[in-house]
């Protein structure tokens, strides 16, 4: 059904085409030991079991629900053992919440120098001593179960961007044998294993990979080898191939997006889960994320700026702070500076996210997005 039926302008024919596309939008919840949680949703990345500059107090107060951490990271240091020995996770990082665990895949192929990758895992240098290292499905589930996060990922290789046909088959193959082995590893009961679709850029490898997962049975689905440097329109290629293939009644985590017009475009797609490291970083060089646009509050234009960064913003930043004040502490490399600007981010896409799955329970999702990407793409 075209969901702007009834819409009272005539869209032009072009934009009748994309604007009556089907939209897989949808609003869920997801159950977890920590608690049921609402999709859409935007996950804070706390790679060192810290989102950085924000407690947890913080994190709650703005509406965090899951939050990320990354077993690459925490596996090298202070290593995973003596989380588990500190009560795992939730308990060290005082976080009550719902907690993901990345696999350390991506990190491995992005941060370490990359040593190399046989079938039975991959060997890199520590980014930390240069220390030889190496992950396997079997050691990367073992250190998850360690953490103990309500929600872990399958160990995979993020295929680089671009990558030649015959190596993408080849490792997207891999990556599905490395979700089994991850299956098989995976015994800690109450917390849920997502497996983690490949296939480069190619169409036909996204369908093979997301159906061999698929017949895997697992509880919840990453989309990942995407946001690696692709054309953002070759990424909604690559999610229109993939999203529907995957079981409707299971979470879609859309792993390393993203800004905002990439979240309300793989919402339409039918996302339910995602992470950035984007608002985190960003704010500690003085950028703030608007409806607009970015804002670089650092810059002199603001100097004597008494208003917000966004007089519409409910976060703590917005509510008693300016922009004057908040470019003060940036130059001055105070510390708080860059909490409010982080506190600000972090609360802008938790808000983005609940704005949108409010859109799609009152049946307006399309035209929320038609909105917001006029004004955010202007
Ligand atoms: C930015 N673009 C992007 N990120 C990707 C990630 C990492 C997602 N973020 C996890 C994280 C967790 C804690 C701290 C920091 C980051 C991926 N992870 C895996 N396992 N596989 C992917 O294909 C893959 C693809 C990605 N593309
Ligand atoms: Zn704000």
């Amino acid at each position: 059904t075209c969901a702007f039926a009834g819409q009272k302008k005539v869209l032009a024919a072009y934009e009748e085409a994309v604007k009556c596309g089907y939209s897989g939008a949808r609003a869920g919840r997801l159950h977890t030991p920590h608690g049921v949680f609402d999709t859409p949703m935007f996950m804070p990345v706390g790679t060192q079991a810290t989102v950085k500059a924000v407690s947890p107090r913080e994190l709650k107060e703005m509406g965090a629900q899951i939050i990320l951490s990354n077993t690459y990271h925490l596996y090298l240091r202070p290593g995973t053992e003596l989380v588990a020995e500190a009560g795992g996770l939730h308990r060290f990082m005082d976080w009550d919440g719902g907690i993901l665990t990345d696999s350390g895949g991506f990190q491995v192929f992005s941060l370490g120098p990359l040593r190399k990758i046989t079938e039975e895992g991959a060997a890199f240098r520590s980014h930390i001593d240069g220390s030889t290292q190496f992950l396997s499905p079997e050691i990367a589930i073992k250190a998850q179960m360690n953490l103990g996060a309500d929600i872990i990922m399958a160990f995979d290789e993020c295929i680089p961007y671009p990558a030649e046909y015959q190596y993408a088959k080849l490792s997207t193959e891999r990556t599905t044998r490395w979700a089994e082995r991850s299956q098989k590893a995976h015994t800690r009961s109450g917390q849920a294993l997502f497996a983690i679709v490949q296939g480069g850029m190619y169409q036909d490898l996204r369908r093979v990979s997301a159906n061999d997962l698929v017949s895997l049975d697992f509880p919840g689905y990453g989309i990942g080898g995407l946001s690696v440097g692709e054309p953002k329109p070759v990424m909604y290629e690559m999610l229109e191939q993939t999203v529907p293939l995957l079981p409707e009644n299971k979470p879609r985590y859309l792993m390393g997006v993203g800004t905002p017009d990439c979240l309300v475009e793989a919402v339409r797609y039918g996302i339910d889960m995602f992470d950035c490291v984007f608002p985190t970083r960003v704010a500690r060089n003085g950028t703030a994320m608007t409806k607009s646009g970015r804002l670089v509050v650092k810059n002199a234009a603001y100097a004597k700026d008494f208003l917000p960064i966004d007089e519409n913003c409910g976060c703590y930043a917005c509510q008693n702070f300016s922009r004057a004040y908040i470019r003060h502490l940036l130059k001055a490399d105070e510390i708080f500076g860059l909490r409010l600007t982080t506190i600000h981010n972090l609360y802008f896409l938790l808000d983005f996210t609940k704005k949108m799955r409010q859109a799609i329970l009152e049946d307006r999702f399309l035209s929320f997005r038609e909105e917001f990407l006029a004004q955010y793409c202007k």
